[in-house]
């Protein structure tokens, strides 16, 4: 069942399109990650979603309900974790969570989600004094305590230290684990390899590819990488012997093999046996996200773009 369905978005700043004819469909109970470098249009679909942003064309529904005529209904149902949140100087942790309890009806309790998050001894901190972990921690609660269905992670982790953003990659999986949706963006390659179970690939407001991160792979259609080292001749041997080879190199003693096919490996070995052919440092590359990213948009990731 789709919980969140999205039809042709499209969102513009002054005739600059920033979400340009964007659709897909978030599946209830899954985590759907958006992967793109900065400017991509991540964060203006999330708002155009959520309804904080008009759009310019297109449809959007969750849980059924058009985020443009049904605001009020939605807040209720969604938890939203927003990139530039920014909190007044002088509020304490739980003054900032009991004015969000105020504005549900049916809100969860504070204090349990403090302690859940390990921040129970903060509540009386300012939110200023809190470490960027903690207080992205605290944005995760404030999503939580309307006991959202859906919640809207945008960048949840960028700026956090590896730690801090494994922690938060726990608490996300945990939400999931709870039933909850979650539709989240990223700038990290491996945030969404590890935690989405669908990634939407977006490129200057476009979508590149929607798809398990197998399938986003897959559909790169890039080649696995054979490497080995001999001092031998093998060149074309391996060219008459092995199939499947859609190119070899050499360089200096090493042989890098390209192919669609990861069983090559087993030939290649075989071969080399009975041909009684020294080799060493055999090793197999398989393509990842970072290489289909490659492929299906031209760019080459650097980490944190
Ligand atoms: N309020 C605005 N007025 C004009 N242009 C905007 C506005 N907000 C965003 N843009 C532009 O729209 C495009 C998409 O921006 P958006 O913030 O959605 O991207 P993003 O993928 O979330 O990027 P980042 O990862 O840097 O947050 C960018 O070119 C940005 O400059």
């Amino acid at each position: 069942m789709n919980v969140i369905e999205v039809n042709n978005l499209v969102k513009k700043y002054n005739g600059i399109t920033a979400v340009n004819d964007v659709s897909f469909a978030v599946q209830k109970g899954s985590i759907f990650g958006m992967l793109g470098p900065n400017g991509a249009g991540k964060s203006t679909t999330i708002e155009c979603i959520i309804g904080l942003k008009k759009r310019d064309n297109g449809e959007v529904r969750i849980l059924g309900l058009d985020p443009k005529l049904d605001n009020r209904k939605l807040y209720d149902m969604i938890g939203v974790q927003l990139q530039e949140t920014s909190y007044q100087d002088k509020i304490k942790v739980y003054e900032l969570c009991e004015l969000f309890e105020s504005m549900y009806e049916n809100p969860l309790d504070y204090k349990s989600l403090l302690e859940r998050f390990g921040l129970i001894e903060k509540s009386k901190s300012y939110v200023s004094q809190l470490s960027g972990g903690q207080r992205q921690k605290i944005a995760i609660i404030l999503a939580l305590i309307s006991n959202p269905k859906i919640i809207f992670l945008d960048e949840l982790t960028t700026g956090l230290d590896p730690k801090s953003r494994r922690e938060m990659w726990e608490c996300v999986k945990e939400l999931r684990n709870e039933g909850r949706t979650i539709f989240m963006t990223t700038h990290y390659m491996e945030e969404a390899a590890y935690l989405c179970d669908q990634i939407c690939i977006i490129d200057e407001g476009k979508i590149a590819t929607i798809d398990t991160i197998d399938g986003v792979i897959e559909h790169a259609d890039i080649d696995t990488l054979i490497t080995f080292e001999t001092k031998e001749d093998v060149m074309d041997l391996i060219n008459e012997e092995i199939s499947g080879i859609s190119r070899i190199e050499k360089h200096n003693d090493t042989i890098n093999i390209f192919s669609k096919r990861e069983d090559l490996i087993t030939d290649l070995v075989i071969l080399m046996k009975d041909k009684r052919i020294k080799y060493k440092k055999i090793n197999i590359l398989r393509p990842g996200l970072e290489d289909a990213f490659l492929k299906l948009t031209g760019k080459t990731w650097k980490g944190e773009m």
